[in-house]
């Protein structure tokens, strides 16, 4: 890591701000890591971003109000933006994710360090792309760091440090809960954690969908669904991470015996909710394990 690195866990946050970061690729994830960034202690002036196209870039730099370069303006955009960072987050498509390590690999310096939030790229397939002692680490991070609400899991690479794997995760731990994790366990987080937003926003729209079937306004069924999805959200984190109730006794606190809750979640398990749950985290976690075999047997 570079010299403007703490050296110690307990002040990496607070020097954090003098951090420069690299944003390659200011899409939907790198975007939301962005925004949480920005509503914590990164400032503006750290980051320099990149998109594939102009118009992309002068969206996403008044969005934003950092500066970002176009690839189509610029062919050195990725290498000029990566060359004076100290931490690279790669936000591309995931098939394009090695080539732009090795794009960059040069013009790194020694000890920035490279976080890929890409699926299914493993960290022998980052490490293979950059230079040899390259630090790098594997993220799965998750939408709601955008409002200071995510969840990422972080695998280190063999190069990465431990005061490397702090530096990011403290960075991130500003905008949601950070867990590190071995690489067999990534795939799994992403069925959970890393698709999850989609299907809270799948459950969100069915619900309101049939609000609206059962004759309210499409706005105020909208509005009881995310108001509904997010206050018990709250309140699970809130009472897991006090140790006073879980998810079961949670919705067993809503359901009055033979009353309406009850009816709902029977309707559930007779329409086999528990089963299409298992079958889409599965389902996630297998198209992972599924793209890195087939990015491996494209090389
Ligand atoms: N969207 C999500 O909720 C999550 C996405 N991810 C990962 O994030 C990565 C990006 O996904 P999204 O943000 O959804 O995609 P996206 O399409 O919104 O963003 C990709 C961005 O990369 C830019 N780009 C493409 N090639 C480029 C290049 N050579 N140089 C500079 N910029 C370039 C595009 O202009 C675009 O802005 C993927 O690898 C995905 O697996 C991980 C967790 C969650
Ligand atoms: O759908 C995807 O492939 C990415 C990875 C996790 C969330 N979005």
């Amino acid at each position: 890591m570079s010299p403007s690195t703490s050296t110690s866990t307990s002040t990496s946050t607070s020097t954090s701000p003098a951090l420069r970061i690299a944003m390659l690729g200011l899409g939907s994830m790198n975007g939301a890591i962005l925004a949480g960034l920005l509503d914590a202690s990164v400032t503006p002036e750290q980051v320099r971003a990149t998109t594939r196209s102009t118009a992309t870039a002068a969206e996403r730099a008044q969005q934003y109000g950092v500066s970002v370069l176009a690839e189509e303006d610029d062919a050195e955009a990725n290498r000029s933006v990566a060359a004076d960072a100290d931490i690279i987050f790669l936000g591309v498509k995931p098939h394009g994710i090695v080539a732009l390590a090795a794009e960059i690999a040069a013009v790194l310096k020694p000890g920035a360090v490279v976080v890929s939030v890409a699926a299914a790229i493993s960290v022998e397939m980052l490490e293979a792309a950059l230079a040899q002692d390259q630090p790098v680490i594997r993220s799965m991070p998750n939408t709601p760091l955008s409002v200071g609400l995510g969840v990422v899991g972080l695998v280190p690479g063999s190069h990465a440090s431990a005061q490397d794997t702090e530096t990011v995760a403290a960075l991130l731990r500003a905008s949601g809960a950070v867990h590190v994790i071995e690489e067999s366990q990534i795939d799994a987080l992403t069925g959970i954690s890393g698709s999850g937003p989609a299907y809270a926003f799948y459950l969100a729209e069915q619900m309101a969908e049939a609000g609206v079937k059962l004759g309210l306004d499409r706005e105020l069924a909208a509005d009881l669904a995310a108001q509904t999805i997010y206050g018990a959200g709250k309140m699970l984190v809130r009472h897991q991470a006090a140790g006073t109730a879980d998810a079961a006794a949670l919705r067993r606190a809503v359901c009055s015996p033979n009353g309406t809750t009850e009816r709902a979640i029977n309707a559930f398990d007779d329409h086999g909710l528990p089963a299409a749950v298992e079958a889409a985290v599965n389902a996630s976690a297998h198209r992972s394990a599924e793209i890195t075999d087939e990015l491996r047997s494209a090389d």
